[in-house]
């Protein structure tokens, strides 16, 4: 039976966090993209010592104020002891102990024998030790992706090295002797499309892909062969097509001699309910994971979306990827007892509208979509309903 659609991404997203590779300590510059293994917490408080947002003087008692130094950013402030006394002070610089205000060089005048005279503004005008965190509070829990803030956040916090998990290594196997790996379809056979296409979208996914294999060829031995290589190098291997059962659909039969084991093993979604994701013990002991796609071009893309989507999540140490919301723009029929994922393009409203070309072998469509408006089993879509959406991954800029 065709698992539930919602079912199948959360079996195989608890499947991959129970596989997750352990975490490794990294340079902040190595990083970037992967997973905080372990909660971001301030090693010092923020800031870490009384800091001035001004460039002026930092004045003790009533004024006019004579001047008895000065300190610049980077440099450990002297007491303030005298009232009447200041100190000229930079932005980022420590504010001295003693100093009762600051004021602004634009609202200051130094007379003629060098003292100093104006009015601070009512509200202070340095950040005060610990303003933003203090020492030992949690900032960021464990699970959170690491972009350039967290980045930056870790850095101001002390941090050189960061917990994160490493990076999911993925495989791409192509399966059918009809395919053509460069110049135009003709004569019975067809372009690749998925070589080029589905390690791309792996990327997008923070996956790092390795061997890029195919055609591999269309015999029982070489798709054992072609995925035991995979497994050795990949925590993933996604194949696509021969996930049905024609003359020479071999995944099946191989992930039985591979011992394969399913976590999803067909999925009540169209296009793409051929979609599966079964697990292999690895030598090393750690789990390995196969994502057979369906070959008709769309169909394979849902698969990557509704299965590879959280499985990478889920080994990389992350939440099941979000749903988000659209609001229909156009009616879109439902499916059946089966999940209906229809391409859609969004506005900047967030109206989501079905595009043309969506058959399962096609991907005019994909081209012109952001995402799938997921139309749930025993459903239709109606112009203003609200329903979820399940986005591409796509970078900014793109779509
Ligand atoms: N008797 C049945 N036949 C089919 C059914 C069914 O229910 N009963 N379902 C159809 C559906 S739905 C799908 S999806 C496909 C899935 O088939 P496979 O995963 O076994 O894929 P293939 O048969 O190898 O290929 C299907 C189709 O896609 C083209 N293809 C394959 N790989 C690529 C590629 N890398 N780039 C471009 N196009 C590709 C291939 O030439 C075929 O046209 O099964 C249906 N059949
Ligand atoms: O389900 Mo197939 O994947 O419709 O093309």
């Amino acid at each position: 039976m065709p698992l539930d659609w919602e079912k199948a991404r959360s079996l195989v997203h608890e499947a991959g966090r129970a596989a997750a590779p352990p975490p490794a300590r990294v340079p902040l510059a190595g990083a970037d993209g992967r997973t905080l293994a372990e909660p971001l917490v301030t090693l010092t408080d923020l800031p870490a010592f009384p800091t001035s947002s001004i460039d002026g003087w930092a004045v003790r008692g009533p004024g006019p104020w004579r001047p008895v130094g000065r300190v610049l950013a980077g440099s450990v402030a002297s007491p303030l002891t005298g009232d009447g006394t200041c100190v000229e002070i930079a932005t980022g610089a420590m504010v001295p102990d003693g100093a009762d205000a600051l004021v602004r060089v634009e609202n200051s005048v130094v007379d003629d024998g060098g003292l100093v005279s104006g009015e601070p503004k009512p509200g202070p005008e340095w950040r005060r030790t610990g303003e933003e965190a203090a020492r030992g509070e949690e900032l960021l829990p464990a699970g959170t992706p690491v972009d350039p803030a967290v980045l930056g956040l870790a850095a101001s916090c002390g941090y050189d090295e960061l917990a994160v998990r490493p990076a999911v290594r993925a495989a791409l196997l192509v399966f059918g002797d009809e395919l053509l790996t460069s110049g135009p379809p003709g004569g019975g056979r067809v372009r690749d499309a998925l070589g080029p296409l589905v390690p791309a979208w792996l990327r997008r996914c923070g996956a790092e892909v390795g061997t890029v294999v195919g055609p591999v060829e269309d015999t029982l031995d070489a798709h054992v062969s072609a995925l035991r290589a995979g497994l050795a190098a990949a925590d993933v291997v996604c194949t696509t097509g021969g996930t049905m059962h024609g003359p020479v659909d071999h995944l099946h039969p191989a992930l039985a001699a591979i011992g394969a084991e399913y976590v999803v093993n067909t999925v009540a979604v169209r296009p793409g309910f051929p979609m599966l994701v079964a697990r292999v013990p690895g030598a090393d002991g750690r789990t390995r994971f196969v994502a057979g796609l369906p070959g008709n071009p769309q169909s394979a893309v849902i698969a990557l979306a509704s299965l590879v989507a959280p499985l990478l999540a889920g080994l990389a140490g992350r939440e099941l990827p979000a749903l988000s919301s659209v609001e229909l723009a156009a009616p879109i029929p439902g499916r059946g007892t089966y999940t209906h994922l229809a391409l859609a393009a969004t506005d900047h409203r967030g109206h989501a509208r079905p595009v043309p070309h969506v058959g399962s072998a096609m991907l005019r469509g994909l081209a012109l979509a952001s995402g799938f408006a997921v139309i749930r089993p025993g459903t239709s879509g109606e112009p203003g309903d609200r329903v979820p959406f399940l986005p591409l991954p796509l970078l900014p800029g793109e779509r």
